[in-house]
């Protein structure tokens, strides 16, 4: 499954990159802007005395790559990637602490056109995947400082508590905090159409207006292909996101199977660098069964012609050996038998 989904990004021209699972905790943490500093797995290397830490997540470690080894190459880059991550806390639905993430990441550019691209790319993988039903919400990360610092004014203090009511949608506690300028933003979540036609009431807003327009183009790009919805406010995973984050979801999976957005790489010479980019959590659709092609294992009995089973391998088939004459093929999860050059079906035992 991670595979296809990485040979379906790749197609897009994104070339793979393989960081390590651990990296020095330095190198891991302040490379995106705006990033918190994250819960994480940590160790001690006894030999260089340095913190070594677990990724929780690989962008940041595309992001070094990027800034880094292929600072020199042309942009936008497009780099791609897939592994095991380690979370420090886990959710109720996904309880395991180690998960597969696989991505992409467009380096350079953070423009809507970028979007459209990202997103697409995330869409083709996961149909590839044989996932259906999708639906993408989208969200503002960063739109409620923007506003802040803005057409509608907070001070610092009340910008924090501001949010953290926004955070949880908590409409009573928002407007006896003074931010009933920030309800009708809470209240416009929903089916895109509906959600931006109410944004559009806000008038004046400028920063706004602008966003829905992008989102307006980002909509128009997948309408009919995929559900589509917006939460100007929502943030929940949208740590280092920019201007736009979005979730994946899709029927009959439980929770989100992928998210993105843009973002802002720094380097070390203090430059900053934009970027977009999206990661699929592989897990829930393994759990869900989906990808699995149809069996081409084939038991090759002892003493049959290894050629043969070289030519199967050839084209594709698995072959599993016999080291005796007791050897079962059912045993060895075998729907097919090699007799003489060909497989033949093994009808399965009742
Ligand atoms: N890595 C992020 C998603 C992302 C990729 N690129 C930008 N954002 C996550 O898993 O939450």
């Amino acid at each position: 499954m991670l595979h296809r989904v990485i040979v379906a990004i790749g197609r897009n021209g994104y070339e793979r990159v393989a960081p390590p699972l651990a990296e020095f905790e330095d190198e891991l943490v302040g490379r995106l802007k705006s990033a918190r500093a994250q819960d994480l797995l940590r160790v001690v290397d006894p030999i260089s005395q340095r913190t070594l830490a677990l990724r929780p997540d690989i962008t940041a470690q595309a992001g070094r790559i990027a800034a880094t080894r292929m600072a020199h190459r042309p942009r936008p880059l497009r780099l791609a990637y897939g592994g095991p991550i380690l979370k420090l806390k886990t959710t109720q639905l996904r309880p395991e602490r180690e998960l597969i993430q696989a991505g992409a990441e467009l380096i350079g550019s953070d423009s809507v056109t970028a979007a459209i691209e990202v997103l697409g790319v995330a869409i083709e993988a996961l149909e590839t995947a044989g996932v259906t039903g999708i639906t993408v919400d989208l969200t503002l990360p960063d739109l409620i400082e923007t506003l802040a610092a803005g057409p509608m004014p907070l001070t610092p203090a009340r910008l924090e508590r501001v949010r953290e009511r926004l955070d949880a949608k908590d409409v009573g506690a928002l407007a006896a905090l003074d931010g009933q300028d920030y309800l009708p933003l809470v209240a416009a979540a929903g089916p895109i159409d509906r959600a931006v036609a109410r944004l559009r009431l806000l008038d004046g807003v400028a920063p706004l207006a602008e966003r829905l327009d992008a989102v307006e183009r980002i909509a128009a790009a997948f309408a009919g292909r995929v559900g589509l919805t917006l939460d100007p406010t929502e943030r929940h995973g949208f740590e280092y996101q920019s201007w736009i984050g979005f979730s994946l979801f899709a029927d009959g999976l439980s929770g989100e199977i992928g998210r993105g957005g843009s973002y802002t790489i720094l380097h070390a010479d203090g430059r900053e660098e934009p970027a977009m980019g999206f990661s699929l959590y592989i897990d829930p659709l393994v759990d869900a069964g989906l990808g699995q092609e149809p069996s081409r294992r084939v038991f090759v009995p002892a003493g049959s012609d290894p050629a043969a089973a070289a030519a199967l391998r050839a084209e594709g088939w698995t072959t599993i050996a016999a080291l005796g004459e007791s050897d079962d093929p059912a045993a060895a999860n075998c729907a097919f038998i090699l007799r003489g050059t060909t497989p033949e079906p093994l009808q399965p035992s009742s």
